[in-house]
């Protein structure tokens, strides 16, 4: 299946792409721990059992399911002159500025990585100062410098596919992300967008060399003509305007309509899918704690380029019922109770990924929200979740839907 076809949330998914976690998460320490957006520090080998849990559950309901790691190994392995320009940009976004370390870590890799798919994983690992084997004389920096420093740093968030790019209809958001750490991940996005034979010739909406911050968790596909965005610690409402100003009078897509939807500013919830998901037709989960202070904006366009804003006075209900097509039900996470909602939402009980409306993955741990799911008639598809959900994600974080049936 090439291409990419999201225009919905709900409609049956066909392929996703996953990144199974790796060493980078053996590079997070507890001092790195608020740099690199980690809560936490996950037990690599269980989070790897409960990740392939998730990609054969996925399986299991029919989903073609792809690697990051493995497409980005595509790209690298077939054109050396590909492979040399992703190593020079990756060091170079990983803020290695003299000439003397860039030669270093490009020989390093070559030498050591001659596999593309081990230099790849190699690249989201990150390099210690002891790896390298330098005359640690041969610059002040290193010598004082302690041998087990990341000279590259690890992108512990790479699981976490959601974020770092965003399918919309027949093409991507290539996202500028809101931190140093995240906003590495997307070079992989760019060379698979730019590079590879399923991805190549993708309709681009959104660059990572834009000015504003966006990312993939605040982008809800409501159907082929809406989506629904979160302003939040992630996205700025500028990025918003400048998709806009893409997206509706670009020929390849459809979208005429961005709902803005003004979430607070918190790590809680970082993104708008860590409080909304939609489940079914006419369900989504919600948290209630969003629910006081959402405010939610309309943008259309008006002609030449030209975008308008307006907010919208009405109840979040009536809002999506006018834009879904039919009345909606809100099931809050934690069924209403507010230590259930806040310590479940906490652990992704908002966060579920459909793969047909009406079933969803999610997280086994919320057993509160799960019930209520259950009890509206939802099925549901647990996944174990100890180690996964320290990196503060879901079941739909940790997936980037490629292909929906439409
Ligand atoms: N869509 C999402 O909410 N993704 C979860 C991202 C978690 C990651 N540790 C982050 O802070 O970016």
């Amino acid at each position: 299946m090439k291409g990419i076809n999201v225009k919905s949330e709900i409609a049956p998914l066909k392929k996703v792409i996953l990144h199974r976690p790796g060493r980078e998460l053996l590079n997070l320490t507890p001092a790195k721990l608020e740099e690199l957006l980690f809560d936490d520090i996950p037990f690599l080998k269980v989070a790897q059992q409960e990740h392939d849990a998730f990609a054969a559950a996925l399986r299991g309901e029919g989903v073609e399911v792809v690697y990051l790691e493995d497409l980005m190994a595509d790209v690298i392995g077939a054109d050396e002159a590909v492979r040399d320009q992703f190593i020079a940009q990756w060091t170079r976004e990983a803020n290695i500025h003299t000439e003397m370390y860039t030669n270093i870590l490009r020989d390093y890799l070559l030498e050591n990585y001659a596999d593309p798919k081990a230099m790849v994983e190699k690249t989201m690992e990150g390099v210690t100062l002891n790896e390298l084997n330098v005359d640690r004389s041969n610059a002040l920096v290193d010598l004082v410098s302690s041998a087990t420093e990341m000279v590259v740093n690890p992108m512990p968030n790479l699981y976490f596919t959601r974020d770092p790019f965003a399918n919309v209809g027949n093409g991507v958001m290539i996202n500028r992300m809101y931190s140093v750490t995240r906003n590495r991940e997307t070079i992989y996005g760019e060379y698979i967008y730019k590079y590879h034979p399923d991805f190549v010739g993708t309709p681009q909406y959104y660059s990572r060399y834009n000015a504003f911050h966006i990312e993939g968790g605040d982008v809800l596909n409501i159907n082929e003509h809406t989506l629904a965005i979160g302003i939040s610690q992630r996205t700025e409402p500028d990025a918003i305007d400048e998709l806009a100003k893409v997206i509706f009078y670009d020929e390849t897509s459809s979208i005429d309509t961005i709902l803005a939807f003004d979430i607070p500013n918190s790590r809680a919830f970082m993104h708008l899918d860590t409080v909304f998901t939609q489940i079914d037709y006419d369900k989504f989960t919600i948290h209630p704690g969003i629910m006081g202070p959402l405010t939610v904006f309309e943008i259309t366009p008006t002609g030449n380029g030209k975008i308008h804003a307006t907010e919208i006075h009405d109840t979040l209900e009536n809002i999506l019922t006018k834009y879904v097509g039919q009345p909606v039900e809100l099931i809050p996470c934690g069924g209403g109770d507010r230590i259930a909602a806040e310590r479940e939402q906490w652990n992704d009980g908002s966060n579920t990924l459909c793969v047909r409306p009406g079933t969803v993955v999610v997280y086994e741990r919320n057993d509160v929200t799960n019930a209520v799911l259950t009890d509206k008639g939802i099925r549901i598809i647990q996944i174990p979740s100890a180690e996964l959900s320290r990196g503060r994600g879901g079941p739909r974080c940790m997936s980037m839907p490629a292909w929906r049936e439409f």
